[in-house]
């Protein structure tokens, strides 16, 4: 309901009067910073010249040290005041721009006052303590998203609170001016969501703070799950409301956690950056963020792991998919688990440890030391016991050592400089003998060489993980479908893979849970939530090695079953179950997602009759121009269109993405359109994207929007049957404003009659879009 331009007139005078405390906020605001920042400068300083200490004896060295270390945390609490400070301004200004985007007028029970409650992206409270604004994250901001007029509740620290809702008023305020303001009953109407997102397309990714939709606001505040399973619709906002929930928990939960006790797993890095700048115009620190390849790289140094892409890329024909199906799944790793629960000394896959060339611990004295530890202990103890005992036998072996030759002939040809620095701290006049100081120097020189032993024995190099997964695979009970010769097969490649430092995918979580399991090592305890946006991308051996590692950490998963393009598509129902069986949790929590907004009414509508649920999917209400199909009957004739289309496009939009199946084609169309367009062709190691026509295989478009795409070649040959629904899906449900699809031959039998009986789609057969 638009309104009266009394009641305007109102509310623009009380923004300007917000506006004008905020001025005042800045300019204290600003004064307070400069006396921070001069305070870090004279810290700053001060440390400086106090350090120059003298650092020529030893005591004075131990003095020195605790100086620093107070002089250290002094600077550490200046440095975070001032930014504390720089923060609560960059804040005001923010809210100076755009105070609030909503009222709401409420009635607690037991209450004859009204309250008048603004909404903002942050909190204000003026000089008297009054709240001009609340932030959208504070418990009563609940009731604006969630309500409908009428008899609410919110949370207080007392419990919760019965309210009547009277009034839910929308604002959009730019540069202290109201444009635009409206009473609804709805979560957020649709006209602001509409003026949301009929914008072009924004290099990256906005907050949705404004519009936050009911059923997404479930997904932002649930502080109860431990195990939170998204499964929404391409277009839903996933990804927005994953990162406005990231944003609400660090405010919910403030004092103990922090941004770098969060961590993302992304599809890929163009997607990391495009979803950057999300939590610091919430005002918060970005959570972690990591790539599964990355992170694979990561827990197998020295390996070549093959990425995701890289595993679609080769498509290696020849895999049998219920072998991969295996691999992939809790079977293997249930029988893993069972595997290391059982595992013998005398099967464990022990190396020896070298020194100068030689066997120092052999592979049998290790497996005597850990054989001999009781039975009752698990198998992480025990190695943790035996990497004790071989330290200390270490050590006492390091006596022996400095009587060796190899020590004498170093010790007889040592520069002075080497001499002075294995004596370090000592003066030669500490010692009495002559010989005491060879001693020393002999067990100085002695230690710092064992220190590869020391690590070795650290770094569990004593085992070889894998040998160990070699003979696994050897045990493992195959399920009927998966047939014994190719099991062999794919063993041997394994082995050979290895030999080259390189392991394939599918063997990279099972290894590392073999390897994990085992060890008890290599957990991560800090992280205490952890964030999957593509979760169908992943297989449940991955996320339940996620599980083993992250043992402290909430599970949040995110993702569409449809858009599954390294697999077939499985329905949200599958994979919850599967997930739910994978990584039991007391309390888990599906939530589906099945509005769509990201494109317009006819691209979300052309989209999803390609699927067979698709009606479950609801399009967003927002005018644009139908999809076009244009066929032609030769590659040139396609290159030729393809010109044609992407300078049309850009007459209209800021960005044209043409979308292939893989890098191949993505190569070879660049090269066409390169020629005539200032064009990119996007690598799995991009982060940018900085021309107007990108051109990009479809998993690098994961999770990304495009003003305007084009869908390379949707033939038949390239999309023959049901096994590339979801990659075909994933690049239409890509477009925002435009959607163009080019064909050379016959149509992919995925795009269906009906939506072209239905008139989904425009169809050009042979004329050229020019
Ligand atoms: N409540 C909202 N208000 C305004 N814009 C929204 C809202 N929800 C989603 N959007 C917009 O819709 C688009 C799609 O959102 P998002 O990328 O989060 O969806 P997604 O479900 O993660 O998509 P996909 O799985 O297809 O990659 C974005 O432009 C986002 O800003």
């Amino acid at each position: 309901m638009h309104l009266n331009k009394d009641e305007r007139n109102k509310e623009q005078e009380r923004v300007t009067w917000v506006s004008q405390q905020l001025d005042e906020k800045i300019q204290d605001t600003q004064t307070e910073y400069q006396k921070a920042k001069a305070e870090t400068q004279r810290v700053q300083k001060d440390y400086g010249t106090n350090t120059s200490a003298n650092y020529l004896e030893a005591d004075d060295r131990i003095e020195t040290s605790a100086d620093l270390q107070q002089q250290r945390s002094l600077t550490n609490k200046v440095v975070e005041d001032q930014a504390i400070v720089e923060s609560q301004l960059a804040t005001y200004r923010d809210l100076r721009q755009s105070p609030y985007f909503g009222r709401i007028d409420i009635q607690d029970e037991g209450f004859s006052d009204v309250d008048h409650l603004y909404i903002g992206k942050a909190s204000f409270i003026d000089k008297d303590g009054e709240f001009l604004i609340y932030d959208w994250r504070a418990p009563i901001s609940s009731v604006y998203y969630n309500g409908t007029l009428g008899k609410v509740a919110y949370d207080t620290p007392n419990g919760k609170q019965n309210t009547d809702l009277l009034k839910k008023r929308q604002f959009q305020i730019k540069n202290g001016k109201i444009i635009n303001m409206f009473d609804t009953n709805e979560t957020v109407g649709d006209e602001l969501l509409q003026s949301a997102l009929s914008d072009e397309n924004n290099e990256k990714m906005q907050n949705i703070v404004a519009t936050i939709q009911h059923e997404q606001n479930d997904i932002i505040r649930d502080t109860n799950s431990n195990l939170l399973v998204v499964q929404g619709v391409a277009g839903s906002g996933k990804t927005s409301a994953l990162l406005q929930r990231i944003a609400f928990l660090l405010y919910h939960s403030r004092d103990s956690l922090n941004a770098d006790q969060i961590l993302l797993f992304s599809p890929n890095l163009l997607f990391s950056n495009y979803i950057k700048d999300v939590l610091p115009s919430l005002g918060e620190r970005n959570m972690r963020q990591v790539t599964l390849a990355e992170f694979f790289a990561h827990r197998l140094e020295g390996m070549k792991v093959q990425t995701l892409f890289q595993r679609y890329e080769d498509n290696d024909q020849d895999l049998d998919p219920a072998l991969r199906e295996f691999k992939n799944s809790q079977n293997y790793i249930d029988q893993i688990e069972e595997y290391v629960k059982q595992l013998t000394p005398d099967r464990i896959k022990f190396d020896d440890i070298h020194f100068n060339g030689e066997v120092y611990f052999s592979k049998d004295e290790i497996r005597e030391v850990y054989a001999a530890l009781p039975q009752g202990m698990t198998s992480s103890e025990k190695l943790l016991q035996t990497k004790n005992k071989l330290i200390k036998r270490l050590k006492n072996r390091i006596h022996d050592e400095t009587k060796k030759k190899w020590v004498a002939d170093i010790i007889d040809t040592m520069s002075d400089e080497q001499y002075h620095n294995l004596l370090g701290a000592k003066h030669l006049n500490d010692f009495e003998e002559l010989d005491d100081e060879r001693d020393y120097i002999a067990t100085q020189l002695v230690k710092n060489r064992l220190s590869t032993v020391y690590d070795a024995i650290y770094n569990d190099e004593f085992l070889d993980p894998y040998v160990q997964y070699a003979d696994f695979l050897d045990h493992v009970k195959l399920p009927n479908q998966v047939d014994l010769d190719q099991w062999k097969q794919n063993k041997n490649d394994f082995l050979s893979h290895i030999e080259f430092h390189q392991i394939g995918l599918d063997d990279t979580a099972p290894l590392l849970y073999l390897r994990d399991r085992f060890s008890g090592e290599n957990k991560n305890v800090n992280i205490k939530y952890l964030f999957v946006d593509e979760i169908q991308d992943y297989s449940i051996a991955q996320i339940m090695y996620l599980k083993l590692i992250f043992p402290r950490a909430k599970f949040n998963l995110i993702g569409d079953s449809e858009q599954a393009i390294f697999k077939d598509v499985e329905s949200a129902q599958t994979l919850l179950d599967k997930l739910n069986d994978a990584i039991p949790s007391k309390r888990s929590r599906l939530i589906q997602l099945n509005r769509s907004y990201r494109s317009t009414y006819p691209i979300t509508s052309f989209a999803k009759s390609l699927l067979p649920d698709g009606n479950d999917i609801e399009a967003f209400n927002r005018n644009g121009d139908k999809p076009e199909l244009i066929v032609k009957d030769s590659s040139e004739e396609l290159e030729q269109t393809l010109l044609s289309v992407i300078k049309q496009q850009l007459q209209k939009h800021e960005t044209v993405a043409v979308i292939t199946k893989d890098a191949a084609s993505a190569k070879r169309v660049y090269q066409k359109v390169n020629a005539r367009f200032d064009a990119t062709l996007l690598k799995d190691s991009d982060r940018d994207m900085n021309s107007p026509v990108v051109v990009l295989p479809v998993y690098l478009a994961k999770g990304l929007e495009f003003d305007s795409v084009v869908a390379w070649d949707t033939s038949k040959r390239n999309y023959p049957d049901e096994h590339s629904l979801g990659v075909l899906y994933t690049i239409l449900t890509r477009a925002m404003h435009s959607l163009t699809l080019l064909c050379n031959g016959e149509v992919s039998p995925l795009i269906p009659k009906r939506a072209i009986s239905n008139n989904l789609i425009k169809i050009s057969k042979n004329s050229t879009a020019e």
